[in-house]
């Protein structure tokens, strides 16, 4: 996507300098456009961690790049493999971050250490292309979903979409997942609007999504979590797509927190409630997303504070609550199937079921 008009990509390469990983950090986002120079792993985990980098595909994606940068040290077996689970360890929920890793020790494995080094940066080059352009497919089976309501109600008015937390270019390689749809009905001259959930506790939705979208000059709103049900009662919202961190053979969706509440509300009042995720994101391992997926549980500091900038352009972090009083930080939850319209992929609709995802990805369902 650009910024201004100059394309970019979530993550990249630069070759003249030194093979270092370059990012923006979503932690400066949108007061500040920041790009970090990557040069080692430590590096890359540190920016997995703390969400300078994040996004279910983009972690996976730079992960894949920090290992390439782990074997410019030491390629021998052990040394690779233990940077590879530390790597994957650096966040529990997204499942790309672990498919990424796995993909990358498959390619790996059978070289000597010598052939490494440029194998992985190959590799995860890939990834990145492949990300890239299954997003950019999931825009174009998505488009009809808006088309449809847009035809449908035939008065020109505004399709309003309702979105959480941020799946849009900077969480991927590029396009998005639940945004690929919106910008591309966007950029065909669709009337869209956006009704941005601002994702407390991290705000991705009031600090990125809105960021994304305004960039891109496409019509949104920022809302607090707590007002889209009160949005669907009163018919303001004809659709909702969100992304998602993990999804299993039985169509289960774990997103960020605050998901499900929205996939009760839709369900309450009619609204369709569509899932974006490339094939990346389905865990073929597990069936049953309440008791099988890891929640990340996060610092509580996050929800006692929030971060901004002043009128004085400085960006400062301040306390909302009582000192000593806790807090619990679940940074996800899960969206039971029955409650989801379907699932957009790389390789068109389906239901959110297991047949659904077995009829699109045969091979990979078994
Ligand atoms: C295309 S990104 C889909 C998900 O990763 C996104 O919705 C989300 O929940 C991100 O969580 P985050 O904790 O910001 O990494």
């Amino acid at each position: 996507m650009k910024i201004g008009n100059v394309p970019y990509r979530s993550v990249w390469v630069d070759q003249d300098d030194g093979w270092s990983i370059h990012i923006f950090d979503q932690t400066r986002l949108p007061w500040n456009l920041d790009v970090l120079r990557l040069t080692d792993m430590e590096q890359v985990a540190h920016a997995i961690r703390t969400m300078q980098v994040r996004g279910a595909p983009l972690i996976g994606a730079v992960a894949a790049y920090g290992l390439a940068l782990a074997l410019r040290v030491d390629a021998a077996d052990a040394a690779m493999e233990r940077d590879a689970a530390l790597l994957a360890a650096t966040r529990p929920t997204a499942i790309n971050l672990r498919w990424a890793i796995e993909r990358m020790l498959d390619r790996l494995r059978p070289l000597a250490p010598a052939d490494r080094v440029a194998a992985a940066y190959d590799e995860a080059g890939r990834i990145c292309d492949e990300d890239a352009a299954q997003n950019e497919s999931i825009g174009r089976h998505g488009l009809p979903l808006i088309e449809e309501i847009a035809a449908r109600r035939g008065d020109g008015k505004p399709v309003n979409i309702l979105t959480h937390c941020n799946a849009g270019w900077i969480a991927t390689v590029d396009w998005g997942t639940a945004l690929a749809p919106i910008y591309m009905a966007h950029d065909r001259g669709l009337n869209v609007h956006v009704w941005v959930d601002e994702t407390r506790p991290r705000n991705q939705g009031a600090a990125l999504t809105a960021w994304e979208l305004g960039s891109h000059g496409v019509p949104h709103t920022v809302v607090a979590d707590n007002a889209g049900g009160h949005l669907m009662q009163h018919r303001a919202v004809d659709l909702v797509i969100v992304g998602t961190d993990r999804v299993t053979r039985a169509g289960d969706v774990a997103n960020k927190i605050g998901t499900y509440l929205k996939a009760l509300a839709a369900r309450d009042n009619g609204v369709p409630f569509w899932v974006a995720l490339p094939s990346t994101t389905i865990d073929w391992r597990v069936r049953d997303g309440l008791t099988e997926i890891p929640i990340e549980e996060r610092n509580g500091d996050e929800v006692t504070a929030i971060t901004g900038r002043t009128a004085a352009g400085l960006i400062e972090t301040v306390h909302l609550t009582p000192p000593g009083s806790r807090a619990a930080n679940p940074a996800f939850d899960v969206t039971p199937a029955r409650l989801v319209t379907g699932l957009i992929t790389e390789r068109g609709c389906c239901e959110a079921t297991g047949a659904g995802l077995a009829a699109l990805f045969p091979e990979q369902a078994g």
